[in-house]
Protein backbone atom coordinates (compact mmCIF):
# COMPACT_ATOMS: atom_id res chain seq x y z
CA UNK A 1 0.00 0.00 0.00
CA UNK A 2 1.70 3.41 -0.81
CA UNK A 3 0.59 7.06 0.80
CA UNK A 4 -2.10 8.06 -1.81
CA UNK A 5 -4.20 4.45 -1.43
CA UNK A 6 -4.66 5.05 2.57
CA UNK A 7 -8.22 6.90 2.41
CA UNK A 8 -9.10 4.58 0.18
CA UNK A 9 -8.38 1.09 1.97
CA UNK A 10 -10.00 3.23 5.38
CA UNK A 11 -13.39 4.26 3.33
CA UNK A 12 -13.65 0.53 1.87
CA UNK A 13 -13.05 -1.01 5.18
CA UNK A 14 -16.03 0.98 6.74
CA UNK A 15 -18.17 0.05 3.39
CA UNK A 16 -17.02 -4.27 3.07
CA UNK A 17 -16.08 -4.91 7.01
CA UNK A 18 -18.60 -3.44 9.37
CA UNK A 19 -19.47 -6.63 11.82
CA UNK A 20 -15.17 -6.84 11.76
CA UNK A 21 -15.08 -2.66 13.27
CA UNK A 22 -14.34 -2.88 17.21
CA UNK A 23 -17.47 -1.41 18.96
CA UNK A 24 -17.40 1.70 19.56
CA UNK A 25 -14.87 2.67 16.78
CA UNK A 26 -16.99 4.37 14.14
CA UNK A 27 -14.94 5.87 10.92
CA UNK A 28 -15.44 9.40 12.58
CA UNK A 29 -13.54 8.19 15.27
CA UNK A 30 -10.60 6.40 13.17
CA UNK A 31 -10.61 9.47 10.75
CA UNK A 32 -10.16 11.48 13.87
CA UNK A 33 -7.22 8.88 14.88
CA UNK A 34 -6.08 8.88 11.25
CA UNK A 35 -5.96 13.28 11.10
CA UNK A 36 -4.24 12.90 14.75
CA UNK A 37 -1.64 10.30 13.57
CA UNK A 38 -0.89 12.22 10.07
CA UNK A 39 -0.69 15.33 11.99
CA UNK A 40 3.24 13.93 13.27
CA UNK A 41 6.36 15.47 12.12
CA UNK A 42 8.69 13.53 14.64
CA UNK A 43 9.12 9.63 14.89
CA UNK A 44 8.38 9.68 18.71
CA UNK A 45 5.70 11.83 18.32
CA UNK A 46 4.38 9.43 15.58
CA UNK A 47 5.13 6.41 17.80
CA UNK A 48 3.09 7.66 20.38
CA UNK A 49 0.11 8.77 18.30
CA UNK A 50 -0.07 5.20 16.95
CA UNK A 51 -0.05 3.65 20.39
CA UNK A 52 -2.81 6.06 21.79
CA UNK A 53 -4.78 5.04 18.30
CA UNK A 54 -4.08 1.59 18.84
CA UNK A 55 -5.31 1.73 22.60
CA UNK A 56 -8.55 3.31 21.67
CA UNK A 57 -9.61 1.70 18.76
CA UNK A 58 -8.62 -2.13 20.41
CA UNK A 59 -9.11 -1.75 24.17
CA UNK A 60 -8.73 -4.95 24.56
CA UNK A 61 -5.69 -5.15 23.71
CA UNK A 62 -1.66 -4.31 25.01
CA UNK A 63 0.91 -2.89 22.57
CA UNK A 64 4.05 -2.63 22.13
CA UNK A 65 6.28 -0.81 20.00
CA UNK A 66 9.89 -1.93 19.34
CA UNK A 67 12.64 -0.64 17.06
CA UNK A 68 15.39 -2.10 15.34
CA UNK A 69 19.10 -1.19 14.80
CA UNK A 70 21.32 -3.30 12.38
CA UNK A 71 24.75 -3.91 12.88
CA UNK A 72 26.62 -6.14 10.40
CA UNK A 73 23.62 -7.86 8.81
CA UNK A 74 22.08 -8.55 12.51
CA UNK A 75 19.03 -6.99 14.05
CA UNK A 76 18.70 -5.71 17.68
CA UNK A 77 16.15 -4.25 18.91
CA UNK A 78 14.51 -2.42 22.21
CA UNK A 79 11.54 -1.34 23.21
CA UNK A 80 10.19 1.93 22.32
CA UNK A 81 6.89 2.42 23.85
CA UNK A 82 4.50 0.29 25.66
CA UNK A 83 0.41 0.39 26.54
CA UNK A 84 1.27 3.11 28.82
CA UNK A 85 2.78 5.68 25.97
CA UNK A 86 4.98 7.17 29.49
CA UNK A 87 6.32 3.90 31.20
CA UNK A 88 9.58 3.38 29.34
CA UNK A 89 12.27 5.37 29.36
CA UNK A 90 14.05 6.22 25.91
CA UNK A 91 17.65 4.95 25.33
CA UNK A 92 16.98 1.30 27.19
CA UNK A 93 19.77 -1.23 25.93
CA UNK A 94 19.46 -2.71 22.17
CA UNK A 95 19.03 -6.68 23.17
CA UNK A 96 18.62 -9.59 21.17
CA UNK A 97 15.21 -10.67 20.18
CA UNK A 98 14.09 -14.12 20.65
CA UNK A 99 14.54 -17.26 18.32
CA UNK A 100 10.89 -16.50 17.11
CA UNK A 101 11.24 -12.84 16.25
CA UNK A 102 14.61 -13.22 15.19
CA UNK A 103 13.66 -15.54 12.04
CA UNK A 104 10.55 -13.16 11.28
CA UNK A 105 13.30 -9.91 11.29
CA UNK A 106 15.69 -11.67 9.21
CA UNK A 107 13.18 -12.85 7.03
CA UNK A 108 13.58 -16.40 7.24
CA UNK A 109 10.07 -17.25 7.30
CA UNK A 110 7.58 -17.24 4.35
CA UNK A 111 7.05 -12.66 4.50
CA UNK A 112 3.67 -12.03 6.17
CA UNK A 113 2.07 -9.05 7.02
CA UNK A 114 1.13 -10.39 10.44
CA UNK A 115 2.71 -13.45 12.76
CA UNK A 116 1.56 -15.05 15.53
CA UNK A 117 3.86 -15.48 18.13
CA UNK A 118 3.27 -17.40 21.54
CA UNK A 119 2.06 -14.07 23.36
CA UNK A 120 0.20 -12.82 20.03
CA UNK A 121 0.68 -10.96 17.38
CA UNK A 122 3.87 -9.37 15.56
CA UNK A 123 3.48 -6.61 12.74
CA UNK A 124 7.22 -5.16 11.45
CA UNK A 125 7.21 -1.94 10.07
CA UNK A 126 9.37 -1.98 7.35
CA UNK A 127 11.88 0.92 5.53
CA UNK A 128 13.80 0.54 2.62
CA UNK A 129 13.05 -3.39 2.55
CA UNK A 130 14.27 -3.59 6.20
CA UNK A 131 12.45 -4.19 9.51
CA UNK A 132 13.52 -0.75 11.31
CA UNK A 133 10.15 -1.54 13.99
CA UNK A 134 8.11 -3.72 15.44
CA UNK A 135 4.36 -4.24 16.44
CA UNK A 136 3.82 -6.29 19.30
CA UNK A 137 0.16 -6.89 20.28
CA UNK A 138 -1.35 -8.84 22.87
CA UNK A 139 -4.94 -9.58 23.14
CA UNK A 140 -6.02 -9.74 26.27
CA UNK A 141 -8.34 -13.17 27.23
CA UNK A 142 -9.86 -14.31 23.97
CA UNK A 143 -10.46 -10.98 22.74
CA UNK A 144 -10.13 -11.39 18.27
CA UNK A 145 -7.72 -8.78 16.82
CA UNK A 146 -9.27 -6.59 13.51
CA UNK A 147 -6.51 -7.77 11.20
CA UNK A 148 -7.60 -5.49 8.72
CA UNK A 149 -7.89 -2.13 11.04
CA UNK A 150 -4.39 -3.28 12.52
CA UNK A 151 -2.48 -4.01 9.04
CA UNK A 152 -3.83 -0.33 7.70
CA UNK A 153 -2.63 1.67 10.85
CA UNK A 154 1.38 -0.09 10.87
CA UNK A 155 1.11 0.72 6.68
CA UNK A 156 0.11 4.34 7.87
CA UNK A 157 2.19 4.42 10.28
CA UNK A 158 5.38 2.56 8.33
CA UNK A 159 3.92 5.33 5.29
CA UNK A 160 4.69 8.14 7.40
CA UNK A 161 7.91 6.93 9.07
CA UNK A 162 9.28 6.36 5.14
CA UNK A 163 8.42 10.13 4.57
CA UNK A 164 9.34 11.78 7.11
CA UNK A 165 12.63 9.59 6.80
CA UNK A 166 12.67 11.16 3.14
CA UNK A 167 12.16 14.60 4.33
CA UNK A 168 14.92 14.42 6.55
CA UNK A 169 17.62 12.32 5.22
CA UNK A 170 20.38 14.01 2.74
CA UNK A 171 20.01 11.69 -0.30
CA UNK A 172 24.10 11.50 -1.05
CA UNK A 173 25.37 10.58 2.08
CA UNK A 174 21.89 9.26 4.33
CA UNK A 175 23.05 11.88 7.14
CA UNK A 176 19.86 13.95 8.45
CA UNK A 177 19.84 17.05 6.40
CA UNK A 178 19.86 20.82 6.85
CA UNK A 179 16.12 21.05 7.85
CA UNK A 180 16.27 18.33 10.46
CA UNK A 181 19.37 19.99 11.66
CA UNK A 182 17.78 23.40 12.14
CA UNK A 183 14.92 21.70 13.84
CA UNK A 184 16.85 19.65 16.43
CA UNK A 185 19.10 22.82 16.97
CA UNK A 186 16.29 24.75 17.73
CA UNK A 187 14.48 22.15 20.41
CA UNK A 188 17.92 21.64 21.74
CA UNK A 189 18.44 24.79 22.52
CA UNK A 190 15.03 25.70 24.01
CA UNK A 191 14.77 22.54 26.25
CA UNK A 192 18.55 22.39 27.77
CA UNK A 193 18.40 21.66 31.44
CA UNK A 194 21.69 23.24 33.77
CA UNK A 195 21.15 19.60 35.66
CA UNK A 196 22.01 16.92 32.91
CA UNK A 197 25.03 15.46 33.55
CA UNK A 198 26.63 16.26 30.12
CA UNK A 199 26.82 19.11 28.03
CA UNK A 200 25.45 20.03 25.11
CA UNK A 201 28.15 20.80 22.00
CA UNK A 202 27.52 22.03 18.37
CA UNK A 203 30.41 21.63 16.05
CA UNK A 204 30.64 22.28 12.24
CA UNK A 205 33.18 20.03 10.45
CA UNK A 206 34.65 21.18 6.60
CA UNK A 207 36.84 19.34 4.44
CA UNK A 208 40.44 21.19 3.42
CA UNK A 209 40.73 22.17 0.13
CA UNK A 210 37.92 19.72 -0.97
CA UNK A 211 37.71 21.54 -4.37
CA UNK A 212 41.05 20.16 -5.27
CA UNK A 213 39.34 16.90 -4.90
CA UNK A 214 36.53 17.83 -7.07
CA UNK A 215 39.53 19.20 -9.63
CA UNK A 216 42.18 16.86 -9.45
CA UNK A 217 39.34 13.14 -9.48
CA UNK A 218 36.00 14.46 -10.27
CA UNK A 219 32.82 15.30 -9.12
CA UNK A 220 32.56 11.36 -8.84
CA UNK A 221 35.04 10.93 -6.75
CA UNK A 222 34.29 14.18 -4.34
CA UNK A 223 30.76 12.28 -4.00
CA UNK A 224 32.65 9.38 -2.70
CA UNK A 225 34.93 11.17 -0.20
CA UNK A 226 31.42 13.14 0.88
CA UNK A 227 29.50 9.68 1.73
CA UNK A 228 32.69 7.80 2.90
CA UNK A 229 33.40 10.53 5.47
CA UNK A 230 29.72 10.74 6.51
CA UNK A 231 30.20 6.76 7.29
CA UNK A 232 32.95 7.19 9.11
CA UNK A 233 31.37 9.72 10.69
CA UNK A 234 28.31 7.70 11.65
CA UNK A 235 31.13 4.62 12.95
CA UNK A 236 32.76 7.29 14.94
CA UNK A 237 30.09 9.10 16.79
CA UNK A 238 27.46 7.81 19.53
CA UNK A 239 24.13 6.84 18.42
CA UNK A 240 22.36 9.34 20.25
CA UNK A 241 24.95 11.98 18.37
CA UNK A 242 22.98 14.03 15.56
CA UNK A 243 25.13 13.81 12.27
CA UNK A 244 24.04 16.45 9.53
CA UNK A 245 25.08 17.70 6.36
CA UNK A 246 24.87 21.30 6.62
CA UNK A 247 25.69 21.80 3.03
CA UNK A 248 28.17 21.31 0.57
CA UNK A 249 31.34 19.62 1.78
CA UNK A 250 30.43 21.08 5.50
CA UNK A 251 28.92 18.68 8.07
CA UNK A 252 27.00 19.52 11.83
CA UNK A 253 27.39 17.39 14.70
CA UNK A 254 25.12 17.81 17.90
CA UNK A 255 26.75 15.98 20.86
CA UNK A 256 27.34 15.81 24.58
CA UNK A 257 30.09 15.78 26.63
CA UNK A 258 31.31 15.79 30.48
CA UNK A 259 33.26 19.26 29.93
CA UNK A 260 34.71 20.92 26.94
CA UNK A 261 38.12 19.59 27.35
CA UNK A 262 36.00 16.30 26.61
CA UNK A 263 34.39 17.63 23.35
CA UNK A 264 37.74 19.22 22.46
CA UNK A 265 39.58 15.33 22.77
CA UNK A 266 36.42 13.75 20.73
CA UNK A 267 36.82 16.20 17.93
CA UNK A 268 40.35 15.97 17.78
CA UNK A 269 40.09 12.03 18.10
CA UNK A 270 37.96 12.42 15.08
CA UNK A 271 40.18 14.89 12.64
CA UNK A 272 43.18 12.30 13.75
CA UNK A 273 41.19 9.40 12.59
CA UNK A 274 40.24 10.97 8.93
CA UNK A 275 43.63 12.20 8.32
CA UNK A 276 45.43 8.71 9.20
CA UNK A 277 42.79 6.78 7.37
CA UNK A 278 43.54 7.65 3.32
CA UNK A 279 40.63 7.96 1.04
CA UNK A 280 40.44 5.26 -1.54
CA UNK A 281 41.97 7.36 -4.92
CA UNK A 282 42.18 10.48 -3.76
CA UNK A 283 44.54 9.57 -0.57
CA UNK A 284 44.64 12.17 2.97
CA UNK A 285 41.72 13.88 3.71
CA UNK A 286 41.88 16.54 6.44
CA UNK A 287 39.18 18.41 8.54
CA UNK A 288 39.05 21.84 10.04
CA UNK A 289 36.68 22.12 13.25
CA UNK A 290 35.05 24.74 14.73
CA UNK A 291 32.70 24.31 18.13
CA UNK A 292 30.93 25.71 20.54
CA UNK A 293 28.86 24.96 23.84
CA UNK A 294 25.05 25.07 23.59
CA UNK A 295 23.80 28.08 25.88
CA UNK A 296 20.47 28.99 27.00
CA UNK A 297 21.60 32.65 26.36
CA UNK A 298 22.33 32.29 23.31
CA UNK A 299 19.43 31.77 20.40
CA UNK A 300 20.57 29.39 17.53
CA UNK A 301 21.77 31.91 14.91
CA UNK A 302 24.25 33.16 17.71
CA UNK A 303 24.63 29.52 18.33
CA UNK A 304 25.80 28.24 14.77
CA UNK A 305 27.30 31.50 14.03
CA UNK A 306 29.79 30.52 17.45
CA UNK A 307 30.71 27.58 15.33
CA UNK A 308 31.23 29.21 12.35
CA UNK A 309 33.61 31.64 13.92
CA UNK A 310 35.83 28.94 15.63
CA UNK A 311 35.58 26.67 12.23
CA UNK A 312 37.12 29.91 10.25
CA UNK A 313 39.84 30.02 12.63
CA UNK A 314 40.96 26.78 12.18
CA UNK A 315 40.66 26.87 8.48
CA UNK A 316 42.78 30.30 8.45
CA UNK A 317 45.47 28.99 11.13
CA UNK A 318 46.87 25.75 9.04
CA UNK A 319 43.46 23.84 8.98
CA UNK A 320 43.31 19.46 9.60
CA UNK A 321 42.47 21.10 13.70
CA UNK A 322 39.92 21.78 16.25
CA UNK A 323 39.15 25.06 17.76
CA UNK A 324 36.58 25.97 20.36
CA UNK A 325 34.77 29.41 20.19
CA UNK A 326 34.73 30.25 24.14
CA UNK A 327 38.75 29.25 24.04
CA UNK A 328 39.35 31.65 21.46
CA UNK A 329 36.91 34.40 22.45
CA UNK A 330 39.12 34.14 26.11
CA UNK A 331 42.38 34.91 23.73
CA UNK A 332 40.57 37.94 22.05
CA UNK A 333 40.76 35.39 18.69
CA UNK A 334 36.48 35.92 18.19
CA UNK A 335 33.89 37.96 19.14
CA UNK A 336 30.54 37.50 20.26
CA UNK A 337 27.10 38.49 17.47
CA UNK A 338 24.38 39.83 19.21
CA UNK A 339 20.90 39.41 17.52
CA UNK A 340 19.31 42.84 16.60
CA UNK A 341 15.87 42.56 15.29
CA UNK A 342 15.96 38.97 14.16
CA UNK A 343 19.51 39.80 12.55
CA UNK A 344 23.01 39.28 13.70
CA UNK A 345 24.96 42.11 14.41
CA UNK A 346 28.57 42.29 15.36
CA UNK A 347 29.49 44.38 18.81
N1 LIG B 1 31.60 16.38 -5.37
C1 LIG B 1 30.89 17.31 -4.73
N2 LIG B 1 31.43 18.52 -4.50
C2 LIG B 1 30.73 19.43 -3.82
C3 LIG B 1 29.43 19.17 -3.35
N3 LIG B 1 28.98 20.27 -2.69
C4 LIG B 1 29.96 21.20 -2.77
N4 LIG B 1 31.03 20.70 -3.45
C5 LIG B 1 32.29 21.36 -3.80
O1 LIG B 1 33.00 21.70 -2.63
C6 LIG B 1 33.99 22.66 -2.99
C7 LIG B 1 34.12 23.68 -1.90
O2 LIG B 1 35.17 24.51 -2.25
P1 LIG B 1 35.62 25.74 -1.37
O3 LIG B 1 34.44 26.37 -0.71
O4 LIG B 1 36.48 26.60 -2.23
O5 LIG B 1 36.44 25.11 -0.20
P2 LIG B 1 37.68 24.13 -0.18
O6 LIG B 1 38.29 23.88 -1.51
O7 LIG B 1 37.25 22.93 0.58
O8 LIG B 1 38.72 24.95 0.65
P3 LIG B 1 38.72 25.23 2.22
O9 LIG B 1 37.34 24.99 2.74
O10 LIG B 1 39.13 26.66 2.35
O11 LIG B 1 39.71 24.30 2.81
C8 LIG B 1 33.51 23.26 -4.33
O12 LIG B 1 34.39 22.83 -5.35
C9 LIG B 1 32.13 22.66 -4.53
O13 LIG B 1 31.85 22.44 -5.89
C10 LIG B 1 28.88 17.89 -3.62
O14 LIG B 1 27.74 17.55 -3.23
N5 LIG B 1 29.65 16.98 -4.30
Amino acid sequence: MNATSVPATIMEMSRTSPDTMPTGSPLPEILGSLVELTAQRERRTLEISLLTTLRELMPDCTVALYNCRWIDGHPWWRIQLDHSDQAVQPNQPWALPSSKILRILLQQEERQPVYQTETGLCVPLYQVNQVVAVLMLTPNHDTAVDHTLLLALARIHENFLNLLHASDSDTLTGLNNRRKFDAQLYTLVASQHAELPRLPFLALLDIDHFKRVNDSYGHIIGDEVLLMLAQRMQQYFGEEDGLYRYGGEEFAILFRAVSAEKAQAILEGFAERISNQPFPQVGQVTVSIGFTQLDQCFVPAQVIDRADKALYHSKTNGRNQVNQFEALQLQGFVQQAEVASGDIDLF
